[in-house]
């Protein structure tokens, strides 16, 4: 099977051959962290994921190179430090740590590089040199300019003219611009701003743009060209029109081969954002929901599409992962197995189709239930392989069953097996009235008894 993508520069899907298959890099736009991440924040890096998994499949674990920012430097991130006294870096470093830990909740693999944009201020300023000597910025009164009309391309990701840049949110309007659509490359320090969000350059003390940073940090870990480049629909225009714009006329090379863009995550029927204030943190969700649910639900939508955010969505997520532990639980003792070629990584390799390899894992499932029923060996065995590689393709599955259904071994389990096993006891001395007694002082506590052909266990529901 080939693995075919849509490329948002193409407009349509491609088959994904990258540069070099034994160093295959994927660059993807993290966040900006001064406060706690929402669930919609947390699509990028999941559907990223599964692309990573994908990609990994196919050329072997150690081939992928993934980079994944922190913007640690940002006009946001500034007020935030002058609104509450705190350094920017104790701002950086708490919230990117907080992002780090959600979103390996939701079964995330760390980037290969995680590059902090503070880190590369060198990086960034060479590369602006290097426009400046090209003639493709400017120094201003305010800052340096990149000139949008000295690219004659310029805009060929998005469609989008160079006017609609002075309408972008992330766009200062300055007077000293040449053009409305220049974009700014280095901003110089105002009176009054926080000495540490302050560096030295050769046009004056600022600091670099947004869009500078991953075109710097790109370059340096992945090289001038990357195989893909993914984020939110949102930072086609203008981010990562300008990335292209700085990094390819700087180096004369195409910045990224493919570019992803997954859509909004939607709630209340509008994008989920801080500006408008309909935000649910995945720091919150968490408290409600196991990581793999609020991942689940994630992946039940294509990425490209709007999803919804909803209760129900949850409960439909939970409900159904609670069914393929259940069938994953009946063959786990079953091991050795062989994985077949299921139809999850064809799903996947198809421009990442999550629902219908959400749909394959649901059917595997059914599929280890008839085995159990059977008490087919062999069936068991490979019922147990097919749910486990489809799992990792889609970083789900990643707990046991026993996890899953009774969560980590404390005290409280131990006593709450010993009940299981005195119920066991009373039914096999016929002891009915206590065996129904214990059951339901369990149910009261929230413990289901399951009974089954290789006796009973039980789950937190
Ligand atoms: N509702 C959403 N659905 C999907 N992706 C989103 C959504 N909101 C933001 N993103 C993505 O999250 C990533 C992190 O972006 P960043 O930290 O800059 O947040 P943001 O865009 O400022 O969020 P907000 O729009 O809430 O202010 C970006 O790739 C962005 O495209
Ligand atoms: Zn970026």
């Amino acid at each position: 099977m080939t693995l075919r993508i849509y490329d948002t520069a193409a407009r349509k899907k491609r088959v994904f051959e990258p540069q070099d298959a034994k160093r295959v890099t994927l660059y993807v736009c993290g966040p900006t962290v001064y406060n706690y991440a929402h669930i919609g924040n947390a699509r990028p890096p999941v559907v990223f994921d599964v692309l990573r998994r994908v990609l990994m499949a196919r050329y072997g674990e150690d081939a992928i190179v993934y980079a994944r920012n922190i913007t640690d430097i940002e006009d946001k991130i500034i007020a935030a430090s002058v609104a509450s006294g705190e350094p920017i870096s104790a701002i950086t470093q708490k919230y990117a740590a907080i992002y780090n830990a959600d979103v390996e909740a939701l079964n995330v693999i760390a980037p290969t590089i995680e590059p902090w944009a503070t880190g590369h201020v060198p990086e960034m300023i060479e590369i602006i040199e290097k426009l400046i000597r090209k003639k493709y910025a400017y120094v201003g009164d305010t800052g340096v300019w990149f000139s949008v009309p000295s690219m004659p391309d310029y805009g060929r990701l998005s469609g989008r003219k160079p006017e609609d840049n002075e309408a972008g949110a992330r766009v200062a309007v300055d007077e000293d611009k040449r053009d409305p659509s220049d974009f700014a490359l280095w901003k110089f320090a105002k009176p009054g701003e926080p000495e540490d969000a302050i560096w030295d350059s050769p046009w004056g003390r600022g600091r670099p743009g947004w869009h500078i940073e991953c075109s710097a940090m790109a370059a340096k870990h992945l090289g001038r060209t990357i195989d893909i480049h993914g984020g939110g629909v949102d930072l086609t225009f203008p981010h990562h029109e300008n990335e292209i714009a700085q990094s390819e006329c700087a180096h004369g090379e195409e910045l990224a081969r493919y570019w992803m863009h997954n859509g909004f995550l939607d709630m209340g029927g509008e994008k989920m954002s801080k500006s408008l204030g309909n935000v649910v943190t995945v720091h919150d969700l968490l408290k409600a929901w196991p990581g793999e649910v609020l991942r689940f639900a994630l992946l039940t939508a294509h990425y490209r599409a709007q999803l919804d955010w909803t209760e129900d969505l949850l409960k439909q997520a939970k409900t159904t992962l609670d069914r393929i532990y259940g069938a994953l639980r009946r063959v786990w003792e079953a091991d050795g197995g062989e994985a077949r070629d299921t139809g999850v990584l064809r799903a996947l390799e198809d421009d990442l189709g999550t629902p219908d390899a959400l749909a394959e894992l649901a059917r595997l499932a059914s599929e280890a239930n008839t085995a159990a029923d059977l008490k087919d060996a062999v069936a068991m065995a490979n019922g147990r392989a097919n749910l486990l590689a489809a799992g990792k393709l889609l970083g789900l599955l990643t707990k046991t069953p026993k996890e899953w259904e009774q969560g980590a071994d404390t005290d409280e389990n131990s006593r709450i097996d010993a009940q299981v096993q005195a119920r066991v006891d009373a039914r096999v001395a016929k002891d009915w009235a206590e065996a129904d007694r214990i059951r339901k002082a369990l149910a009261e506590e929230g413990v289901e008894i399951m009974d089954g052909p290789a006796g009973s266990t039980w789950r937190r529901i």
